[in-house]
């Protein structure tokens, strides 16, 4: 039996140029696991968001693109070479818009007589937004391709011990003295999907203080599976409750998001005096433009506008050593299995 690897991460355009944004954008936001509204996803996509967001996001792209081409490729890239370096099995990469695709990875994955596949979807906390639409595309082209292929996923790993020794160790090195606050930036979704996530449709936003009280919904509930993280991250770093805090970035649309929205948060701490901020986004194991335009360019200048003295992002998991070898040994356990 012939045994892969799949990292599946979230993808990026081809280029910076706005038809290729315009491509990307247009298969990103008709995902139904993106924008679950039938009318904003056959109407107002089209007709306005892919007319007026390209341009704005090509050059946004074009802020961190560098010679190889977009971060969270190069990046993922890099993981899957050492992982491969790492581990016995072939490693793959592809990305669920855009390119590498999935179809196509998968297809080539087949033709190199892969029988059995491990599933890495590169999100350490579940969304339907992220980690769920990724599950729902690779078995879509397995189901079309190779239905036989015998497939399985790493599950969302927000709470396993030895990640969180992992990412409270890389922001340990990233905190320095007298550090005012830090701040867990979590790429946000529209609140509606907590509640579409849950299976009971009767604990997420119904139940007061719903992601801190035990219940079977937090297997798919995006907002707890982050305060997790932050809980895990905490407790490692011994940090004081009044010296970090959670806020959510990237709201798209006129819906409600999680809140609190982290641009306005850290403007509010400029306000308030707040001097020196580092910010981490642990809804990334790989920098993106979302860490690198969004927070190391805009917030960062929100903050200072706003009186804040001294801000930096604390960089993602990216080729870590740590990183690979954690993912190799979920890779050692599922051979083992
Ligand atoms: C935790 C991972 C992510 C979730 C959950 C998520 C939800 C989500 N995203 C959008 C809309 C956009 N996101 C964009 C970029 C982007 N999103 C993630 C991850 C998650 N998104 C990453 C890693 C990136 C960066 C990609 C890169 O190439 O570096 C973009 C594109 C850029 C832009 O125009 O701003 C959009 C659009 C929605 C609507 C959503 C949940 C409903
Ligand atoms: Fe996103
Ligand atoms: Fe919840």
């Amino acid at each position: 039996m012939s045994k892969a690897v799949l990292l599946v991460n979230l993808g990026s355009p081809d280029s910076t140029s706005v038809s290729d944004v315009k491509r990307y954008l247009d298969e990103f936001l008709t995902d139904e696991r993106v924008i679950d509204k039938a009318f904003v996803r056959k109407v107002i996509v089209p007709l306005i968001i892919l007319n007026t967001r390209p341009k704005k996001s090509a050059e946004a792209y074009a802020s961190v693109w560098t010679d190889e081409g977009s971060p969270l490729i190069v990046t993922s890239e890099h993981q899957a070479e050492k992982l491969g370096q790492s581990v016995a099995p072939k490693v793959y990469l592809a990305m669920r818009y855009g390119n590498p695709s999935i179809a196509n990875v998968i297809s080539q994955i087949l033709k190199d007589g892969v029988t059995s596949l491990y599933v890495i979807p590169l999100y350490p906390q579940y969304a339907m937004s992220s980690y769920e639409t990724v599950v729902v595309k690779v078995m879509e082209e397995i189901n079309q391709q190779k239905p036989d292929l015998d497939v399985s996923f790493l599950q969302p790993f927000y709470n396993d011990p030895d990640y969180l020794d992992i990412l409270a160790e890389s922001i340990g090195e990233n905190l320095p003295e007298g550090t005012d606050k830090l701040v867990f930036s979590f790429h946000g979704i529209p609140e509606r999907h907590l509640r579409v996530s849950d299976p009971s449709h009767a604990h997420c936003l119904c139940v007061k203080d719903c992601c801190t009280r035990a219940n079977p919904a937090h297997a798919t509930c995006y907002k707890h599976q982050c305060l997790m993280t932050v809980k895990g991250v905490v407790e490692r770093l011994k940090l004081p409750e009044d010296k970090y805090f959670v806020s959510f970035q990237s709201r798209l649309g006129r819906d409600p998001w999680l809140t609190p929205y982290t641009d306005a948060t850290l403007a509010r701490f400029g306000r308030e005096g707040v001097k020196k901020v580092r910010v981490v986004c642990p809804a990334f194991v790989t920098d993106c433009l979302e860490t690198l335009e969004e927070i190391a360019e805009e917030a960062k200048e929100i903050f200072e506008d706003a009186g804040g003295e001294d801000f930096a992002v604390i960089p993602c998991l990216n080729e870590d050593d740590r990183w690979i070898q954690y993912l190799a040994k979920q890779v050692e356990g599922w051979l083992n299995s």
